[in-house]
């Protein structure tokens, strides 16, 4: 299985780690417009090989696709973070162009890829990759929620001293301020999460998974990459493995959750043909309203989007 990851930057660097370490793919070539900051990176990584034991093979490319031709699965993480004080949203004008002519270049030399979208505002730089490949949506999508949701059943985690190894959950909607953790569908073990911690601590610990990019970026001064990083080296597994897991994912919604035409977080089933099936879930009527209001939010920065004619 051959994987690009382009941007070597922070998240795409750790995410071509993780896929090397954990053997998820055999060749990964990492992608960067900076001259010799792929190559270094992937041979940085490859140096590794020896003292984590694995044969997994990564490369360095300076902007030459020819390199990534025939890729099974493309991430793309090219692009700006914010900095404190900005929203994900402010990065729009700066991504956009970028998340474009990236992938014209993924699509020319890997036509049958299945492409992930990290780059932020997550949900609209999705859109624009959707829009400028022209393929089946199921093939195109974006890492959100798997990293949310990871931030979610950390917290909770901590707070409930168990292992997070046990903690599932969903969360739904947008990958901002405006994302829908859904306590109803979180349980410990398989226990209920409401039998275990207080409504208050709980509603505590959503409005910190809520803000949990901006705590990083506050801390740091530019965003996460670790948890986004083996985030969507997670979603690359499920897919070059087949194995049908069950993870919130950004993807294209035609009539699902009755909405049409937008890029929205919500359960998916991943394999290797990428999104294999929506499962909608049957929400209550507060659980709706926030998810509407997340929508509302994506869809005025599609709206953006399209404004800037962009993408044709
Ligand atoms: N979806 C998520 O949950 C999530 C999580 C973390 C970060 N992000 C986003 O991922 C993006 C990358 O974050 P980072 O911390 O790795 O940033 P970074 O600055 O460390 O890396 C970005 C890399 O992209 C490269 N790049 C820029 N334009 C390019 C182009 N045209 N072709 C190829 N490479 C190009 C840069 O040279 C740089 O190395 C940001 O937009 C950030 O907001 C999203
Ligand atoms: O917060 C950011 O800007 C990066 C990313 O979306 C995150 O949630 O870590």
């Amino acid at each position: 299985m051959k994987v690009t990851v382009v941007g070597a930057g922070n998240v795409g660097a750790t995410c071509a780690d993780v896929l090397a370490h954990k053997e998820i793919a055999n060749e990964i070539v990492l992608l960067d417009i900076k001259e010799g900051f792929a190559e270094g990176k992937a041979l940085d990584i490859w140096e590794t090989s020896p003292i984590n034991l694995y044969d997994s093979r990564t490369t360095g490319s300076t902007n030459d696709y020819s390199k990534t031709a025939d890729s099974d699965v493309v991430v793309i993480t090219s692009g700006l973070p914010r900095k404190p004080g900005m929203s994900r949203d402010d990065l729009i004008a700066t991504n956009a162009g970028i998340v474009k002519s990236v992938t014209e270049n993924v699509i020319k030399y890997s036509p049958e890829a299945k492409i992930i979208i990290v780059s932020n505002p997550l949900d609209v730089m999705t859109y624009c990759a959707y829009l400028t490949a022209k393929v089946d949506p199921s093939r195109v999508f974006g890492m959100a929620g798997v990293l949310d949701t990871a931030r979610y059943r950390s917290f909770l985690a901590m707070e409930l001293n168990v292992s997070p190894k046990d903690i599932q959950a969903v969360l739904m909607g947008g990958h901002g301020d405006t994302m829908v953790p859904l306590p109803r569908y979180t349980t410990v073990g398989g226990i209920p999460v409401t039998e275990l911690i207080e409504e208050d601590k709980l509603n505590e610990i959503i409005e910190r998974t809520k803000f949990g990019g901006g705590e990083i970026v506050k801390l740091l001064g530019t965003s996460a990459w670790y948890a986004p990083g083996a985030a969507a080296a997670q979603m690359v597994e499920a897919i070059v493995r087949d194995q049908k897991r069950i993870f919130p994912v950004c993807a294209w919604l035609q009539g699902e959750y009755g909405m049409d035409n937008i890029y929205l977080g919500v359960p998916v089933v991943l394999g290797k043909n990428g999104i294999e099936k929506i499962i909608e879930l049957d929400l209550n009527a507060d659980e709706r309203a926030l998810l509407e209001e997340s929508a509302v939010a994506v869809k005025g920065v599609m709206k953006v989007l399209d404004d800037m004619n962009v993408v044709s």
